[in-house]
């Protein structure tokens, strides 16, 4: 099959329930001589209907992880296979329409577009996919995440939390198999991020979805099925069913161990520059 086309149909040969797939995927930023390593080969399966949280220190590559899984960057090197379908090659057009069609996202700074209304904030992905735009479904959608009451508000008139959950709508919409989250409860108070997290859950519980969310927090942490830990742009550790004084308890452990391995590397530069 084509490497070339930008999405390779290889639904028939992913194994049976599996939403995501990572092989190998690194991620190098910048030109020769003055190189990133964001990610470096990193490897995993998730099942559909999954809720995982990535967690790691400050530049551990969590963020590039998820652009890079949902489509939205371009591995340096390594394979990202969602729903059985490859993400590949250099045709943007391609790449962008299977992005509508099977991914959704939520970013921590909601980006609503600020001129256009709840409803037609949560219709444009299906505007921009070229699909029927169906107000009943999108209706629905908003009243389950609390917002039927609000569908003719303009982002600015709502809070920050109703403006999260109508990302989750929007992200929702097109009925997508994997939804992305990036810190998507970052800039929410503790009930807002409740609400949310909730949504998340919904989506994975209730409708079958899988939901991959980077957080710096426990808490929300403890909301997923499972936690990967991400350290230098590896993971270097996995927890099922977390709990928030554990996920706490292990990125303590996880950060000193970083600290410890770079002042190493430092010691090793410094030796061998001598
Ligand atoms: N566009 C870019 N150009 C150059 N370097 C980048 C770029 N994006 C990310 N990086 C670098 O890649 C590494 C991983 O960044 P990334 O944003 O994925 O980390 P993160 O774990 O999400 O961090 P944080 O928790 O602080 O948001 C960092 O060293 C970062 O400086």
């Amino acid at each position: 099959m084509s490497r070339n086309k930008a999405v390779d149909q290889a639904g028939a040969s992913a194994p049976h329930g599996e939403a995501l797939r990572l092989e190998g995927v690194r991620r190098v930023y910048g030109a020769e001589g003055n190189q990133v390593t964001a990610l470096d080969g990193v490897s995993v399966s998730l099942p559909a209907g999954s809720f995982t949280a990535v967690m790691g220190p400050s530049g551990s590559g969590k963020s590039t992880l998820l652009q890079c899984a949902a489509g939205l960057d371009r591995p340096t090197g390594g394979r990202v296979f969602v729903d059985g379908a490859e993400l590949a090659g250099d045709n943007e057009a391609a790449l962008t329409r299977f992005r509508r069609q099977r991914i959704g996202f939520v970013f921590q700074q909601f980006n609503l577009l600020p001129t256009l209304t709840v409803m037609q904030n949560v219709t444009l992905p299906l505007k921009l996919a070229g699909r029927k735009v169906d107000r009943r479904h999108a209706r629905a959608i908003l009243e389950r995440v609390g917002l039927g009451e609000r569908l003719d508000h303009l982002p600015a008139e709502l809070s920050g939390g109703q403006q999260q959950r109508v990302a989750i709508a929007r992200a929702l919409v097109t009925r997508p198999r994997v939804v992305f989250g990036d810190e998507p409860t970052g800039a929410l108070d503790t009930r807002s991020a409740r609400d949310v997290l909730g949504l998340l859950q919904e989506a994975v519980r209730v409708y079958g979805q899988t939901v991959v969310m980077v957080t710096h927090d426990p808490v929300a942490a403890s909301y997923a099925d499972s936690v990967l830990f991400l350290a230098d742009g590896r993971i270097v550790g996995h927890q099922p069913q977390p709990t928030a004084e554990a996920v706490a308890e292990r990125m303590t452990h996880l950060a000193d161990e970083v600290e410890r391995q770079r002042a190493a590397a430092g010691a090793n530069m410094a030796g061998a520059n001598r």
